[in-house]
């Protein structure tokens, strides 16, 4: 089932158009990678998704309700958006985790709850009391993580999560992220440069070019059959066997 949907999305800054898409659509319990070249417009078509940014024109569907003026912060209160940084404030880990439900009241017991069940599943609960200002970076994307996962939400945007990571510590938060959007089944829609990380975590692929989605289908159907030289040319770099890539996460 969709759970946003989006419809002749146009965007149009200081005179440039930065997107111009049909349609597309998030699902329930599935993620889909979106991928293009630098600037093809995935974090501004992640903004306008996440109703941090308004398209110039077109409609966004959030389970079939229209999102206008009136709906709108009801309406991102369903999603979370974890970025390339992970932008924490200055205080403990436990304190960036329970902010965002202090801020939308979750009662006392549950904001707890919760803190308690998503610093355990991100493994970083020997840090609670810990300031963010010593974190490694790995450390701080899963209190990022932890913080989007405690709102509960209905759809999860990931901007290139593991960007700036070592190779092993992405590694392992890519497997953990995977098994938990895997139980939690999640919406979610993730940015990223790093095609090996697609297998893990994508059942769904959708490409963009120049504002535009050129391809959207399984990792598998647009590895097989790239709709054109550009999203041929995007792939072309993936290291793995193709066959090899999909097994992962079927
Ligand atoms: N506020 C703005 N005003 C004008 N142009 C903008 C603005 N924000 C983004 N752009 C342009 O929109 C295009 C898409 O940018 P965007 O950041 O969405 O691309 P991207 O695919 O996320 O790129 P990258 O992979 O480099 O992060 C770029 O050409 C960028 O220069």
């Amino acid at each position: 089932m969709a759970v946003l949907e989006a419809f002749d999305i146009k965007l149009n800054l200081s005179g440039k158009n930065i997107l111009d898409i049909d349609s597309f659509a998030i699902n329930e319990g599935q993620v889909t990678a979106l991928i293009g070249a630098n600037g093809a417009g995935k974090t501004s078509f992640m903004q306008v998704l996440s109703l941090l940014q308004k398209p110039t024109s077109g409609d966004l569907f959030f389970k079939g309700e229209k999102i206008h003026k009136g709906n709108l912060l009801e309406n991102r209160k369903k999603m979370a958006y974890v970025f390339q940084q992970p932008l924490l404030l200055d205080m403990t880990v436990k304190d960036n985790v329970q902010t965002g439900l202090r801020l939308r009241k979750v009662p006392k017991n549950e904001q707890a709850h919760r803190v308690e069940h998503w610093l355990e599943r991100l493994g970083i609960t020997h840090l609670a009391k810990q300031s963010v200002r010593y974190l490694s970076g790995g450390e701080a994307q899963r209190v990022s993580l932890a913080r989007a996962l405690a709102l509960e939400p209905e759809v999860l945007f990931l901007d290139e999560p593991f960007t700036g990571l070592d190779s092993p510590t992405r590694g392992k938060l890519l497997l953990d992220l995977a098994s938990l959007l895997h139980d939690t089944n999640i919406a979610t829609l993730f940015v990223t440069h790093d095609y090996n990380e697609i297998p893990y975590l994508a059942h769904r692929l959708s490409v963009l070019d120049q504002g535009n989605l050129i391809q959207s289908g399984t990792p598998q159907e647009i590895y097989r059959q790239p709709k054109n030289q550009t999203v041929s040319d995007l792939l072309q770099w993936v290291p793995f066997q193709k066959e090899v890539k999909q097994a992962i996460i079927s």
